[in-house]
C-alpha cells in the first residue's frame, strides 16, 4: 500500500532531532558555513571534513554523507568518501552543481555516479536534465532559463526525474519553482518557496545538506525523509520571505531567517503548509520498450494461471505487455486486465489492452492498442486523452502514416512471417519493413509468425523489437523463452 507522505513528516523530523545524525559534508567553498549551519538548524550534528586522507575514516562512522561539486576540487575524496559510505551502509547525496558546463564538471559527476550508489541525488532543472539525457543547457551553478519548470512541462519533469530514479537507484530531487521528487515507482511535485531563494547563492547546497541531515536520520525512508526537507526548505523559504518583508529587509537578512526557519518550523506548521502532488504517470511507449512486446494467449496455461504466467514473463525481461482476450466476457476480462494492470506496474513494463477501450480506461492500464478499421469508426486518440499510449496495428507505408496521423504512440507491423505452411518465408519484406520505419518517427514492433529461429532475418528492417505471442505463452518455460528472444533481439538491432 501507498504510504502518505504528509502523515510521515512529524516522525522524520522528529528523527533529525532526536537522533542528531552526524552529516559530513564535502562541498564547496562559496556556502560550505550555510551548509553547515543547516545541518545545525535540522537539529542534526555537521562534518565539513574533505581531505582525501581522512574521509573513508570519516565517511564510515557518519549517518550521512553530503557530497557537493561546486568548486571540484575535492572529486577524489568524494569518490573515496562515497565508496566507504556505501561499504558502511551510510545514505549518501549527491549535488551535481553545473554538471554540464565544462568537460571536468561531465567526467566528474560520471565517474561519481558510475562509483558511488546515491541514495539521492539533488540539482536543479538543468542539472538533473543532464544526467538525465545529456542535454541541459547548464550555463554556471543556476539552471538556465529555457530548463525552467512550468506548469506547462512539469509533468515531462516528473517522467525524466522517474528514468533517472530507475536507472541510478536514487531518489531525484529536482529544485525551482515547483520541485519534482521522484523514486522508481513514485512521482511528487511540490508548490513551496519563494522567488528570493534564488537571489542568494547555496540555497540549493543548503537543501543538499539538509537532505543529508534527513537521510541520516531516516536511512530507512529515502524517499519520505526527501519530500519532508524539500518541503521543510520551501515552507521555510516562505515564512522567512514573510518576515524579511515585514522588516523591509533586503537578500542577505533573507538568508539569516531562512536558516532560522529550518530550526523554527514545526511539523504541524509543515504539514499545514505544504502543497503537495502525487502525479499518477503512466509508462510510456519507447523504441527501448519494443524489444520483447509480450501479448497473452490463455490458450496455452496447462493449469496455471494468466497472472503466474505473465510475472515469470515480466520477472524475465519482457519490455511490453497486451492484454488480448477474444472470449471471455466484460467483467471477468476487467478483473484480469486489473491484475496484469498492477503486475506491469510493478515491473515497470507498459501495460495496453488489446481492442477494448472500455476496459483499457477501467483498469488502469497504460493504454490500448487497436486495429486500422478502429481508427476508420473513432477517433480513439480523444477517448483515451492524450498521456495514454495508443497503438495501431498496420503494415503498408500509407496505413502506417494515417496511424501516426491519428495519434498513435507506436505502430505495431504485420503480419511479418507466414504462420501457417511456408515456414519462415516473410510476408513483408526487410524492404517494406524499412519502407515503413522511415516513413514514421514511432517506434515500430514487428509481429507475426516470429521465433526465435527467424528473429536474425529482421536484421537491418528497421524495427525496434518483436511482438510475439506463441513464441512465449506456448512454450514450457515463459520465462526462459523471454530470455531468448531478448539476447536474439539484442543481437538483431546490433546491440
Ligand atoms: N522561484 C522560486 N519559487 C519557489 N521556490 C524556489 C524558487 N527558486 C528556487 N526555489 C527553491 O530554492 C531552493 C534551491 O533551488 P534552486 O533551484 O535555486 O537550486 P540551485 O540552482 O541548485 O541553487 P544553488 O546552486 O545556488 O545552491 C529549492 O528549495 C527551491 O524550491
Ligand atoms: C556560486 C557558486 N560557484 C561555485 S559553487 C557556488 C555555490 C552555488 O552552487
Ligand atoms: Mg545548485
Amino acid at each position: 500500500m501507498k504510504t502518505d507522505i504528509l502523515a510521515s513528516f512529524p516522525a522524520m523530523m522528529a528523527n533529525v532531532r532526536e537522533k542528531e545524525p552526524i552529516v559530513q559534508a564535502i562541498t564547496n567553498f562559496v556556502t560550505v558555513n550555510d551548509c553547515a549551519n543547516i545541518i545545525l538548524a535540522a537539529g542534526a550534528s555537521p562534518t565539513m571534513a574533505h581531505e582525501v586522507e581522512e574521509v573513508a575514516e570519516v565517511a564510515s562512522v557518519v549517518q550521512g554523507l553530503v557530497m557537493n561539486m561546486g568548486t571540484m576540487e575535492d572529486v577524489e575524496a568524494m569518490l573515496v568518501a562515497g565508496k566507504a559510505a556505501n561499504e558502511a551502509g551510510v545514505p549518501v547525496v549527491l549535488d551535481p552543481v553545473a554538471v554540464g558546463a565544462t568537460r571536468l564538471r561531465r567526467e566528474g559527476g560520471k565517474k561519481l555516479l558510475e562509483n558511488v550508489k546515491f541514495s539521492v541525488i539533488r540539482g536543479n532543472t538543468s542539472e538533473i536534465k543532464h544526467l538525465a539525457v545529456g542535454t541541459g543547457s547548464t550555463r554556471g551553478v543556476d539552471a538556465a532559463e529555457e530548463d525552467k519548470i512550468t506548469e506547462d512541462n512539469y509533468k515531462a519533469f516528473g517522467y525524466m526525474a522517474r528514468e533517472l530514479a530507475r536507472k541510478t537507484g536514487a531518489v531525484i530531487a529536482i529544485s525551482g519553482v515547483i520541485d519534482i521528487i521522484a523514486s522508481a515507482d513514485r512521482v511528487f511535485a511540490l508548490r513551496n518557496g519563494d522567488a528570493m531563494m534564488s537571489r542568494i547563492t547555496g540555497s540549493g547546497c543548503m537543501l543538499t545538506a539538509l537532505l543529508g541531515a534527513f537521510c541520516g536520520g531516516n536511512p530507512d525512508h529515502i524517499l519520505e525523509a526527501t519530500v519532508c526537507a524539500v518541503s521543510l526548505m520551501g515552507v521555510s523559504g516562505e515564512i522567512a520571505r514573510e518576515k524579511t518583508d515585514a522588516q523591509g529587509a533586503g537578500t542577505l537578512t533573507f538568508r539569516t531567517h531562512l536558516v532560522d526557519q529550518i530550526s523554527l518550523t514545526d511539523a504541524e506548521t509543515l504539514q499545514k503548509r505544504t502543497r503537495l502532488e502525487e502525479l499518477e504517470l503512466g509508462e510510456k511507449a519507447t523504441k527501448e520498450s519494443m524489444k520483447v512486446y509480450a501479448i497473452t494467449d490463455r490458450a496455452w496455461l496447462n493449469g496455471r494461471t494468466l497472472h503466474d504466467v505473465t510475472e515469470e514473463v515480466l520477472a524475465a525481461g519482457a519490455t511490453f505487455l497486451q492484454i488480448r482476450e477474444k472470449e471471455l466476457d466484460e467483467a471477468t476480462f476487467l478483473e484480469e486486465a486489473k491484475d496484469l494492470a498492477q503486475l506491469a506496474k510493478k515491473y515497470h513494463v507498459p501495460f495496453v489492452v488489446n481492442d477494448n477501450i472500455d476496459i483499457a480506461l477501467a483498469c488502469g492500464a497504460d493504454g490500448v492498442h487497436v486495429g486500422q478499421s478502429d481508427i476508420v469508426d473513432k477517433d480513439v486518440r480523444a477517448m483515451i486523452g492524450p498521456d495514454k499510449i495508443l497503438g495501431i496495428s498496420a503494415n503498408t507505408v500509407e496505413t502506417a502514416v494515417k496511424a501516426q496521423e491519428s495519434g498513435a504512440d507506436y505502430i505495431g507491423v504485420g503480419a511479418v512471417f507466414h504462420t501457417d505452411t511456408k515456414k519462415d518465408a516473410q510476408s513483408l519484406t526487410n524492404e517494406e519493413l524499412l519502407a515503413i520505419c522511415k516513413a514514421v518517427t514511432i517506434p515500430v514492433v514487428a509481429i507475426g509468425g516470429i521465433n526465435e529461429n527467424n528473429i536474425m532475418q529482421l536484421k537491418g528492417s528497421g524495427i525496434d523489437g518483436v511482438s510475439v505471442i506463441s513464441a512465449i505463452f506456448a512454450k514450457e518455460h515463459p520465462g526462459e523463452a523471454t530470455k531468448v528472444l531478448l539476447k536474439k533481439v539484442e543481437e538483431m538491432l546490433g546491440e
